[in-house]
């Protein structure tokens, strides 16, 4: 058997007093934060599942950021990258729940009662990445009144054009007819569907060609909500799988809350308009 010898290819062996993987990354920090409240062998995974995901979230809020930031200042095209990357991470997300479903109910309710009132439904990261495509609700900030932080990071969202505005306000620089009141619009308020808009959006449709650009921003959008779309389908089936229709944790009727929010429609015009193409 042949045995490599790293440090004769010239791999460094000696990190005192260098900066090695583990201080780059952080990883104390990030090993460091598994803490079950008690001895169920499931606990872990449930832990590693949504820490994970909240790594995620948190890239896919920097890179939203970046589109928006992007699209604003009239580079649409890089967005594009963007956007993929974000409907990517989405797609993980949702391989994602391929492990978590190796829970059984029994598994799970050897530490549910462990998690008290705490629930996803308080994840001021998934709340956030919601206000930054345009689902925007007030009573959602609630449950983060305890902490300033949090309820400052999500006012300064709600102030903030969404991703679906920026997108009508470089459609509006380019000329297309999109109506007054949608670029003037009270940013705090959730998007509500807007027969002008679609109109917009049937002319795209109509001539890609001459819109490409705004076409294929359309269809980033489009990607994205339909990823999105399956990551709340998967938490839903899910939860069905794994609680039944119990009340959840974090005090809603469970699957039947989650099952009204598979109803939202982040970008509404670009659904409506395939009917009437
Ligand atoms: C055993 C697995 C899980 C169960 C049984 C479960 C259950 C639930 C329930 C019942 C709700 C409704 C709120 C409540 O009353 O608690 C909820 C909300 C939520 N959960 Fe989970 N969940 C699970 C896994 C996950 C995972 C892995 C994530 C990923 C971060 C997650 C993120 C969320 C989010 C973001 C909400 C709020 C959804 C919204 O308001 O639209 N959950 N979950
Ligand atoms: N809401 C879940 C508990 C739950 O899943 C949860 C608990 C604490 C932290 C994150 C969670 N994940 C998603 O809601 C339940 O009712 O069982």
């Amino acid at each position: 058997m042949t045995q490599v010898d790293p440090a004769k290819d010239g791999a460094e062996m000696s990190f005192e007093g260098r900066m090695s993987y583990g201080d780059y990354l952080g990883i104390d920090a990030i090993l460091g934060a598994q803490h079950p409240r008690g001895d169920a062998h499931d606990e872990m995974l449930f832990i590693i599942q949504h820490q994970t995901s909240e790594l995620w979230m948190r890239l896919a809020l920097h890179e939203l950021d970046a589109a928006r930031v992007c699209i604003a200042q009239g580079r649409a095209r890089e967005a594009f990258k963007m956007l993929t990357r974000i409907a990517r991470i989405f797609e993980q997300l949702n391989s994602a729940w391929d492990v978590l479903r190796t829970m059984t109910p029994s598994e799970y309710t050897r530490f549910r009662d462990d998690l008290g009132q705490s629930s996803g439904f308080q994840s001021h990261q998934y709340r956030l990445i919601e206000f930054a495509v345009g689902n925007r609700n007030r009573a959602m900030m609630q449950p983060h009144a305890h902490r300033a932080d949090y309820t400052e990071r999500l006012e300064a969202e709600l102030a903030r054009p969404s991703l679906y505005d920026e997108a009508l306000r470089h459609l509006h620089r380019a000329g297309l007819p999109v109506p007054e009141d949608v670029i003037t619009r009270d940013l705090t308020q959730p998007w509500a569907a807007h027969d002008g808009v679609q109109a917009v959006w049937e002319i795209v449709y109509r001539d890609p060609e001459t819109h490409w650009e705004a076409y294929e921003l359309a269809e980033k959008l489009v990607d994205f909500e339909d990823y999105f779309r399956r990551w709340r389908f998967n938490h839903v089936t899910t939860v069905e799988r794994i609680i039944g229709f119990k009340r959840g944790t974090g005090g809603t009727s469970g699957v039947q809350y989650l099952r009204k929010m598979l109803e939202v429609e982040l970008f509404p015009e670009l659904w409506h308009l395939r009917t009437s193409l």
